[in-house]
């Protein structure tokens, strides 16, 4: 563009965090990226740390968790509906107003920067838009506008708006917990600290609190870090590894569960963490098989357990079609694929990307997974049904609906099995939740094959 009627215009500068947050978010919706791993490229290829990689972090997951409840705003500040925005213009706008409504930015910053990005990512043309726009999105605070825009809506669709979730997570949250899932949907906008696991025989706890780690309340195993856990030699080679207490926690009721000796499968075992811990907790002279049906991610479940001596065998298989014998093994993990409902505090963008029909699209395969997990079970052996979900449909329903069909499982009470956690058992199954136990909302069903 040429320079207007001979003035000289300022090129815009933008900052280097802003830029890789618009650039990661742009990526997340053009491009069907994850917010985490497309960050995570970006500081690194722009060589962004400290306290900019911070911000870029926290403007970029907080607006991609925000994002349903900003478009309400902004198509209120705009008079216009969202979809009538350039998908470009509207990613900057998204940040402007996750800025003025819910970061520590002053008002003129957030809206001068927002700008700048505009007239460099865009162009000149759109810059009075967004301009015109996050100033009225700031005349008013995130609390002024959930009272502005909540005012006139029914008392589901206002929790919808102030925790910043779609209505049918919502609707599937307070079927299970009533009024206490504003607490749970609440826990899902707090970004939750790294939790590393200690394989144990690998990794000692002095090795772990020397390099800064701390325990955690829940599991055994369970650390805390601060800072990057790439920089600990034990998780560099294996010995520990990122995971979710609430992950720890259901592959240790397993492993405490009777059982007659035998080999363990882990059915659906990408990318391995669950399939690391139980390789440790079933001590020598126990073969453990971890089945995936994805190449890639059998590969991450090599890389995994590498720091085991006599590592499990990692075999990729469709666990619906299992190449092993029935009655093969003494336990079996069936962690089925699901909607990740319980994980939404981890991916920022999931809950808007999720649909309602992903429950009863993964209903099917749960219950094929939960079936070839009991039929690979032998006689008095146990199968654990996990997801990271809390969603009854992917949970209880499907427990419920294999065991109408069989007369050779019984239900084992799982929450005697974790005397550490309070208040998880739901009926004879667990049920965790971030609000109440600081972990992911890992569902878990313990079942007896008895014949
Ligand atoms: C919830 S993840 C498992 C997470 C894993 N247990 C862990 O802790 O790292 C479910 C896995 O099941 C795999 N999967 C999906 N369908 C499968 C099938 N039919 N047989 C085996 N694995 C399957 C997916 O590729 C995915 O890696």
């Amino acid at each position: 563009m040429s320079p207007a009627r001979g003035r000289t215009r300022r090129r815009p500068r933008v900052d280097q965090a802003r830029r890789v947050a618009y650039d990661a978010l742009r990526a997340v919706h053009a491009s069907d990226a994850y917010a985490n791993l497309v960050l995570s490229d970006l500081l690194a290829q722009r060589r962004l740390t400290g306290r900019d990689a911070a911000f870029a972090t926290e403007l970029l997951h907080g607006t991609c968790r925000g994002e349903g409840s900003y478009d309400r705003v902004v198509a209120a500040a705009s008079g216009r509906a969202v979809t009538d925005l350039q998908p470009a213009v509207l990613d900057v706008l998204r940040l402007g107003t996750h800025q003025l409504l819910r970061m520590d930015v002053p008002d003129h910053a957030a809206v001068a920067t927002s700008v700048d990005l505009a007239r460099s990512a865009v162009g000149e043309r759109v810059a009075g838009l967004v301009n015109a726009v996050l100033r009225r999105v700031g005349e008013r605070s995130w609390e002024q506008w959930v009272d502005h825009l909540g005012a006139a809506l029914p008392a589901p669709e206002r929790l919808a708006l102030a925790t910043a979730h779609p209505r049918w997570v919502v609707d599937a949250f307070t079927d299970l917990l009533g009024d206490e899932a504003a607490d749970a949907l609440a826990a899902d906008n707090v970004t939750p600290m790294t939790t590393l696991v200690r394989r144990p025989g690998l990794v000692e706890p002095d090795e772990l609190r020397a390099a800064g780690a701390e325990p955690t309340g829940l599991s055994p195993f369970g650390w805390r870090v601060s800072g990057n856990p790439g920089d600990l030699a034990a998780v560099r080679e294996g010995r520990a590894g990122v995971q979710d207490e609430g992950s720890q926690l259901v592959a240790l009721a397993l492993a405490r569960a009777e059982a007659p000796e035998g080999p363990w499968l882990d059915l659906c075992a990408g990318p391995g963490g669950k399939t690391a811990l139980l390789a440790a907790l079933a001590g020598p002279g126990t073969r453990v098989v971890a089945a995936e049906r994805q190449p890639h991610r059998a590969q991450l479940v090599r890389q995994a357990v590498r720091a085991r001596s006599e590592p499990p065998l990692v075999v990729t298989a469709d666990g619906t079609r299992p190449p092993w014998r029935a009655g093969s093994f003494a336990k079996v993990l069936a962690d089925v694929p699901c909607t990740g409902l319980g994980a939404l505090r981890r991916r920022p963008e999931a809950r808007w990307r999720r649909r309602p029909e992903d429950v009863p699209e993964l209903h099917p395969l749960q219950l094929r997974l939960l079936t070839a997990a009991l039929d690979s079970t032998r006689p008095g052996g146990v199968t654990a049904y996990v997801t990271c979900s809390p969603h009854r449909t992917e949970t209880v329903e499907v427990v419920q609906e294999v065991l109408a069909g069989r007369d050779d499982v019984e239900v084992v009470p799982a929450a005697p099995l974790l005397p550490e956690v309070s208040d998880a058992a739901l009926g004879d199954f667990v049920q965790l939740w971030p609000h109440r136990h600081g972990t992911d909302a890992m569902f878990l069903a313990l079942l007896r094959r008895t014949g």
